[in-house]
């Protein structure tokens, strides 16, 4: 992901340049300097180069720039990114802890964590605050009493945000801890790796020589016998030795129908804690959050729109802050009630049934590949865009009634061939290489859950 916003570095600047009118001397001081560090979980890492502008220029930047700069790499890039900015002068000691993953300070999080999901922004509600309270708990006192912590509850509901506010916590108070985040298609695809590589030894080191386990969507491994089998075994050191595990889950585990039953009762064992979905007050404090944290200034009239229309999915409902902001902003228009209404047609269409679209299948395998929708729109070429492309190919055939041609057009205006030579490409693969057959498992069930 990196070396895509890299390469689109230039095209974003100039966006920015002719959209919002930046003189040459403007762009020269303070723009072209700007180098990008790292991108991880949707988050941008720039550089400011203080030795030059010293620190004043690093606040003017965030003062007058960041919002522009954001709201240019959504329009490139069709997808939105949190910035976070360095200086120059502190690269050093971050590039000799990148990689650290476990052993953390207090500045350099590891990368596997968004930054942002942490206790401090986490709006707690009645749907959730049990929840947060048993996460804290979890944090305070790692190991020792609620193990494990079984979080679970539907799409988009702050699973993984109230995981990530756990190991930031606890890296906090302690930053020596191990710590491991790690979905469960993660966990599934390493293994079979190991087993394949004949490096279990390995694997089996990773995963049980740390104080702290988090297992995202755990609901992936339901119905996979090799990976429950070892998740059990890792559950079982890790718990008798009173290492902490959280698990997250889009249902509880007696609606995993084909779970082992000697998991099950593990996961019983512990403290359950469930997610529902945030009532109308909650969805206002949690867009006025957003608001805070991104800086900006949104008529109440607006909030209580998307508040009373994106009802069951906190993602929608952030996202949805973010386009009307964004496109305020192209469309240098006054971020009023009929601008929110018109920027959010597509998406508030109120008890609207699911259905599987092109469209659909495309977001959810670029997000899965963090990859922005536009790339599989377009004609790259490149392995990191074209590979996820003919993933869609292969589940458009497999999940639509659409015919060959018709997914060819959704696709970008695509040749029925090149449909077709995707989709037996991926089935050849997937017939060698099991990681990816779990993988399209997990997308299958992300598009379609039960
Ligand atoms: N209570 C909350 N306060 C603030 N932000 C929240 C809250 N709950 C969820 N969010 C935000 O909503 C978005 C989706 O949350 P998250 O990814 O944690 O959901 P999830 O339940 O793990 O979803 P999935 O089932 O897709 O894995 C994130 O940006 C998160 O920060």
């Amino acid at each position: 992901m990196k070396s895509i916003i890299e390469e689109k570095w230039d095209e974003i600047l100039e966006y920015m340049v002719s959209e919002y009118g930046i003189t040459n001397v403007s762009y020269n001081t303070w723009l072209k300097p700007l180098k990008v560090y790292d991108v991880h979980d949707n988050v941008i890492t720039i550089v400011i180069n203080d030795e030059k502008i010293g620190h004043f220029g690093y606040e003017h930047i965030r003062n007058k720039y960041e919002l522009l700069l954001k709201v240019s790499i959504e329009e490139i890039m069709n997808e939105p990114f949190e910035l976070k900015f360095v200086l120059a002068s502190q690269l050093d000691s971050l590039d000799k802890n990148k990689g650290s993953s476990s052993s953390s300070n207090k500045k350099n999080i590891p990368t596997f964590l968004n930054p942002r999901y942490t206790f401090d922004t986490f709006v707690v509600g009645g749907n959730n605050e049990f929840a947060r309270a048993a996460a804290l708990a979890v944090a305070e006192n790692p190991g020792e009493i609620y193990n494990p912590l079984f979080i679970y509850g539907g799409v988009g509901l702050g699973k993984t945000h109230l995981m990530h506010s756990i190991a930031h916590f606890v890296l906090n108070q302690n930053p020596d801890t191990k710590v491991l985040y790690v979905t469960s298609e993660k966990f599934t695809n390493e293994l079979i790796d190991a087993i394949q590589k004949k490096t279990t030894a390995q694997f089996r080191e990773k995963y049980r020589n740390i104080d702290i386990l988090l297992i995202d969507d755990i609901q992936f491994i339901i119905g996979k016998e090799s990976t429950q089998e070892e998740f059990f075994h890792t559950f079982n050191t890790l718990h008798e030795a009173k290492k902490q595990i959280i698990i997250s889950s889009d249902r509880p585990p007696k609606e995993m129908l084909t779970l082992e039953d000697r998991l099950r009762s593990r996961f019983e064992h512990g403290l359950m804690a469930d997610i529902q979905s945030p009532d109308y007050e909650t969805r206002m404090a949690i867009l006025k959050k957003k608001e805070e944290l991104d800086g900006y200034s949104i008529n109440e009239e607006v909030l209580k729109y998307i508040a009373t229309n994106i009802k069951s999915n906190i993602r929608e409902l952030e996202g949805a802050l973010t386009k009307v902001v964004a496109f305020s902003r192209l469309k240098k228009r006054e971020l009023n009630l009929e601008l929110a209404k018109e920027a959010l047609q597509d998406i508030i269409s109120p008890n609207e049934k699911k259905i599987i679209t092109p469209e659909l299948i495309v977001d959810i395998v670029a997000e899965h590949y963090n990859i922005s929708s536009s790339d599989i729109y377009s004609k790259d070429r490149s392995r990191v865009v074209s590979y996820p492309r003919q993933i869609v190919m292969y589940l458009c055939r497999r999940l639509t009634d659409l015919s060959v041609t018709d997914i060819g057009k959704a696709l970008g205006n695509r040749d029925h061939s090149t449909i077709l030579h995707g989709y037996d490409k991926i089935e050849s693969d997937m017939k060698k290489d099991p990681s990816l057959h779990n993988t399209i498992d997990v997308l299958i069930k992300k598009i379609n859950p039960e």
